[in-house]
């Protein structure tokens, strides 16, 4: 990787040599090739300036480095760190797994702008590898090329038009209220509750199976299915294992049957026991799909199961930050249950339409996910050679888009590491749109990122109109990298009813 990694001022010669075009130069106009200045220059062996980034050592790469600075679970700190000393774009190594790390809008921007017809992400063997032993198809996390599009564009109909995920305001609400009884029963005298995080899960497992399935699994009731719990432990084993199996290859895994293999093969998703559950779709959501025979069962099963591992935990995790957030500026909640008694009488249900005229509360979504991201990063795995910055990067490249790095960068967000809503509803200064990608970007983007925002406000809404969220305590709390971001103890909050 570090041979093939030129420093620009290659690129007129490679462009000569292969007839590339200057269309693939992309991140800053073609006549500009000048070394970026904030980048650390590190001597290549074709005797160009090559990718800064940390030294790294024969097999292990950097992987000493990460965990010494605390480990996998804090490599996000030890990344911003990177960022910080290496600039915008970096190169590093874990393990078996090389990347090139990205954390400035305007390279991302440059990025999405040549995007390629089938985006792809990095490769999760793992699950691949998971779901070939069970003989199980994939879904939309992991597919690929022309597979990958032909299963997207049959749930985008569904997903990404705001027409449709406007009409499922009811069903949310309908899983709210049952939540908010929930609330109740497990809040104590002092208005903490013992695991916020496992009900949060619960909340919206629930809301997504009723969406996918029309039909609710019970898990807010008293006497809760196993099976439904199972799920969501099993999306939080894939989640903490994929780090390790991700540096280390998974053939070592398979073939000594480490405890991590075993932890994910035991413990992952099982299609077939939610394909009950979508063996005779009647809701309009899966009928249309399946009796329209654009998928085969065994796709639509793989769709349905990556889009509840990609929906359930990290909207629950958003919606705990939230809390959170809220709890440690009770200003910014004063204004924001302002805004909702402005917009809707007491005890009345907020639908999609009364979120519309509520910024502050978008405001105040948005900014914890900037303060707090649930997914701290994404990837994409160049499908062609490309001119990123100054950089030419083979095919075969992963980009690792450091959504954590963006969300702290201070170019971008004056007072980066405070709470502040405000400053997504001034006009005068446009924040940069690729500065905070929580869901991603471009073709490849977050399917549920609509659902997933309604979801959320409205929750919200519900919450606040109801309960002063309060600090038990203002200790930091630390976030941990556990596939998404996680606090590193209980949170200190309280929900007090008004
Ligand atoms: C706050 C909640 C959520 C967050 C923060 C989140 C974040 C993300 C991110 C960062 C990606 C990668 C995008 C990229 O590579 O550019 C992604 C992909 C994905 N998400 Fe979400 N997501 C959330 C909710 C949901 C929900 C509710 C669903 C399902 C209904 C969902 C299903 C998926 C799927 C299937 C993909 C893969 C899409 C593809 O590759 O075509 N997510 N999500």
């Amino acid at each position: 990787m570090r041979s093939q990694m030129k420093h620009v001022n290659c690129f007129a010669q490679f462009s000569r040599q292969r007839g590339m075009r200057l269309q693939h130069h992309i991140g800053r106009p073609a006549a500009s090739c000048a070394l970026e200045k904030d980048i650390s220059p590190v001597e290549a062996p074709c005797g160009h300036t090559s990718m800064p980034g940390p030294t790294r050592w024969p097999v292990v790469g950097n992987l000493l480095e990460i965990i010494r600075k605390g480990g996998l679970k804090r490599q996000h700190e030890t990344l911003l760190h990177y960022h910080k000393k290496f600039g915008k774009i970096f190169k590093m190594k874990l393990g078996s797994f090389e990347s090139v790390n990205i954390g400035d809008p305007r390279l991302l921007e440059a990025l999405f702008r040549k995007e390629s017809k089938y985006p792809q992400r990095l490769e999760i063997k793992p699950w691949k590898a998971y779901r070939d032993y069970r003989d199980e198809a994939y879904g939309l996390l992991i597919l690929e090329g022309k597979e990958w599009q032909r299963v997207r564009s049959v749930f985008q109909k569904k997903l990404m038009k705001p027409t449709e995920v406007v009409k499922l305001d009811g069903k949310i609400n309908g899983v709210l209220k049952d939540f908010m009884g929930k609330i109740e029963e497990v809040r104590d005298e002092t208005g903490r509750i013992d695991d916020l995080y496992h009900e949060l899960n619960k909340w919206s497992f629930e809301t997504i199976c009723l969406v996918l399935y029309d039909k609710r699994f019970g898990l807010l009731e008293r006497h809760v299915v196993e099976e439904s719990l199972n799920f969501i432990k099993a999306i939080k084993t894939m989640m903490s294992t994929f780090g390790k199996m991700m540096v280390t290859p998974v053939e070592l895994h398979k073939c000594f049957n480490t405890k991590t293999w075993k932890d994910h093969t035991e413990r992952s998703i099982n299609n077939v026991t939610l394909s009950r559950h979508s063996s005779c779709p009647a809701n309009d959501f899966l009928s249309e799909i399946y009796y329209d025979n654009e998928l085969s069962r065994k796709e639509l099963y793989a769709a349905i199961t990556e889009l509840q591992i990609g929906g359930v935990e990290t909207t629950a995790n958003s919606l705990l930050w939230a809390i959170f957030n809220l709890s440690r500026n009770p200003k910014a909640q004063d204004k924001l249950l302002q805004e909702i008694q402005n917009t809707l009488t007491e005890n009345q249900i907020p639908t999609a339409e009364d979120i519309k005229k509520m910024p502050f509360l978008k405001a105040c979504l948005k900014e914890s996910m900037r303060i707090t991201p649930s997914v701290p990063f994404t990837s994409r795995t160049l499908d062609e050679e490309i001119v990123l910055g100054d950089y030419l990067l083979p095919k075969g490249t992963i980009l690792m888009i450091n959504n954590h790095a963006l969300s702290c960068n201070e170019e971008s967000f004056h007072d980066g590491d405070q709470f502040k809503p405000e400053r997504w509803l001034r006009e005068s200064r446009a924040i940069n749109p690729f500065a905070h990608v929580p869901f991603g970007v471009g073709k490849r983007m977050c399917i549920g990122w609509r659902l997933a925002e309604l979801q959320l406000q409205l929750a919200l809404c519900w919450l606040i109109q109801k309960y002063r969220v309060v600090a038990t305590d203002e200790d930091d709390v630390e976030i941990l990298h556990s596939g998404i971001m996680i606090p590193g103890r209980e949170l200190p909050v309280a929900l007090l009813r008004r």
